[in-house]
């Protein structure tokens, strides 16, 4: 289960995310979760404030190392073979929350999008003034990233929360990475991986883009993911 100690090391993170991807274009699920716990560990250093994210990240993490741990865990090996292993099964509920309440379609999804959010936000703290408010920064990414999604009670919390952040340069101190100087550097480096390259095509994009079909066009799995899509990209995913 999921063991999320103290340190912080942001690079570390995200090679856990550029590990993601196999060489089949899979995203793998046991790094994924992996880079999730490591940002865990950030929210944690964040204070009592930003305890209800991160309960709710740690929750969904939970969910998948459930599957991960569970008799199905080869369907749950990469993102590509559980949305197979779901839809085929039935295991998503696309009307209403229902008899699935917490399948891998939908608590992954919601990681998903929490992973763009971050990806705006990581390039805005990267080319900002060294005066920015990183409150700004990340309600300017969560407008676009999150908010659609979240209550008005939810947006309100977050948004106070935000602004208990500590300044853009403490804040890239924070990274474990060296100076903030270092810190833009490295962000300078991972953002092209981040925005187009390994992780950030399957991981990081919004539109939750699960890269080429596993197999043939007009096959059962392609099929599978033309659903999923529909799903991600549908209104009413916020059951
Ligand atoms: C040194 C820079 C490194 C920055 C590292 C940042 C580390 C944090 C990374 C990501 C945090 C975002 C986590 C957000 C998860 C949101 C998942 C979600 O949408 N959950 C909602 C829907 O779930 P269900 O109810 O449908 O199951 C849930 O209702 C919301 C719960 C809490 C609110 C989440 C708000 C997220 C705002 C993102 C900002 C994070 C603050 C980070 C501060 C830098």
């Amino acid at each position: 289960m999921a063991d999320v100690d103290t340190d912080f090391n942001l690079k570390v993170v995200l090679v856990n995310f550029k590990q993601c991807l196999s060489e089949k274009e899979e995203v793998l699920m046991d790094p994924y979760l992996t880079g999730w716990k490591g940002l865990i560990k950030f929210l944690n250093n964040l204070g009592a404030v930003f305890a209800f994210i991160s309960k709710d990240v740690l929750t969904k993490v939970q969910i998948m190392e459930k599957f991960r741990n569970s008799e199905q865990k080869e369907n749950y090996f990469s993102l590509q073979s559980m949305v197979k292993y779901e839809i085929s099964n039935n295991l998503v509920d696309f009307q209403k929350r229902a008899d699935h309440p917490d399948s891998g379609c939908r608590t992954i999804l919601r990681l998903h999008r929490a992973l763009h959010w971050l990806q705006l936000f990581l390039d805005g703290l990267r080319t900002s003034q060294e005066d920015s408010k990183t409150s700004s920064l990340c309600t300017d990414s969560y407008n676009i990233a999150l908010a659609t999604y979240h209550p008005w009670l939810i947006r309100k919390a977050v948004t106070v929360a935000f602004c208990t952040l500590p300044s853009r340069n403490a804040f890239l101190e924070t990274m474990n990475v060296g100076t903030p100087e270092e810190a833009v550097e490295m962000l300078s480096d991972a953002m092209p991986f981040i925005g187009q390259g390994h992780p950030a095509r399957k991981c990081l994009k919004p539109d939750l883009n699960l890269g080429p079909p596993v197999s043939r066009p007009g096959s059962q799995s392609t099929e599978n993911i033309r659903i999923y899509l529909n799903y991600v990209n549908s209104s009413k995913t916020n059951l």
